[in-house]
């Protein structure tokens, strides 16, 4: 055998499944006909294959760690895999086919929560997509080219009205608009130049934008060097079952926490 043969064999052997992210109809139908091939967890923003296994993929995560890291923990909460599985992932790298395998242990993995971002909270996954996708959007654009920051807090909304307090008038106050309705981005980029932050609900409502978040914080533990914007996010989402994203002003990443801890960090000129 080759050496790289040997490589490739050491990658795959063993494994207990095998996960493919985004594949083409072809590949998937190689793993699903073959009766000797591990099961097969397919992970994509469709599942056009039509897989018995499947987790959907809310977002393309640019981070392949972070794109196998969703699609394992979500493979592992729906029960497709044992905790302690060792897996072979095959997803794109470089190409827009797939051209990469990566092999995981998942007793060895840690877990970042990132699928119980879009999964455990209590709002819709596809308004949690739609706040990221402004937030990235707001982030790679800034205001007027100028960095800006935000903090957009998702679910939970009537808690998380109780443990804040307005810091002006709010332009939403009588309006029924939703996240992902065009106009709104503008309307959210152009209140993102002011301080506080918007509440958003369940089923992608905005509720208010200039709250001034009081969570308890006692306790919570963020990364070093972030500030209050970040703290008062990851507090609330301790606090309350809202999670949060925010776009900081100084580092001008996007980061999102639920439970207390930050579960995602992108950098938005990566999309
Ligand atoms: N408790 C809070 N609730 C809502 N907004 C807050 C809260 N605390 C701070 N902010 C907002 O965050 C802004 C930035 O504060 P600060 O610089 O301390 O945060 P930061 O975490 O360093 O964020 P950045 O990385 O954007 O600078 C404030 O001007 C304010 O608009
Ligand atoms: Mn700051």
């Amino acid at each position: 055998m080759s050496a790289l043969g040997g490589l490739y064999d050491d990658i795959v052997g063993d494994v207990d499944a095998v996960f493919l992210f985004s594949p083409s109809a072809s590949l998937f139908d190689e793993f699903a006909t073959n009766e000797e091939a591990p099961p097969v967890v397919v992970v994509s923003p469709e599942n056009a294959v039509g897989a018995d296994r499947y987790v959907e993929l809310p977002l393309e995560f640019e981070d392949v760690r972070d794109r196998i890291r969703f699609g394992l923990e979500g493979g592992i909460e729906r029960e497709y895999v044992d905790e302690g599985a060792i897996v072979a992932c095959a997803t794109k790298l470089f190409d827009d086919t797939v051209d990469t395998v990566v092999r995981v242990n998942t007793s060895e993995f840690v877990r970042s929560g990132v699928y119980g971002l879009f999964t455990d909270s209590r709002a819709d996954p596809s308004v949690i997509r739609a706040v990221l996708e402004v937030v990235i959007e707001l982030g790679k654009k800034g205001q007027k080219g100028k960095p800006v920051g935000a903090l957009f807090v998702v679910g939970d909304a009537g808690k998380v009205m109780n443990k804040s307090r307005s810091l002006s008038y709010n332009p939403f106050e009588k309006s029924h608009v939703h996240v992902g309705d065009p106009i709104v981005n503008v309307m959210l980029k152009e209140f993102s130049r002011l301080d506080g932050a918007f509440v958003i609900s369940d089923s992608g409502k905005i509720v208010s934008a200039y709250r001034y978040l009081e969570p308890g914080a006692e306790g919570v533990d963020i990364p070093k060097g972030l500030g209050t914007r970040h703290m008062a996010a990851a507090a609330i989402s301790r606090d309350t079952n809202a999670i949060s994203i925010v776009l900081s002003e100084s580092d001008g990443l996007v980061r999102a926490f639920a439970g207390g801890e930050i579960v995602l960090e992108l950098d938005p000129e990566d999309y």
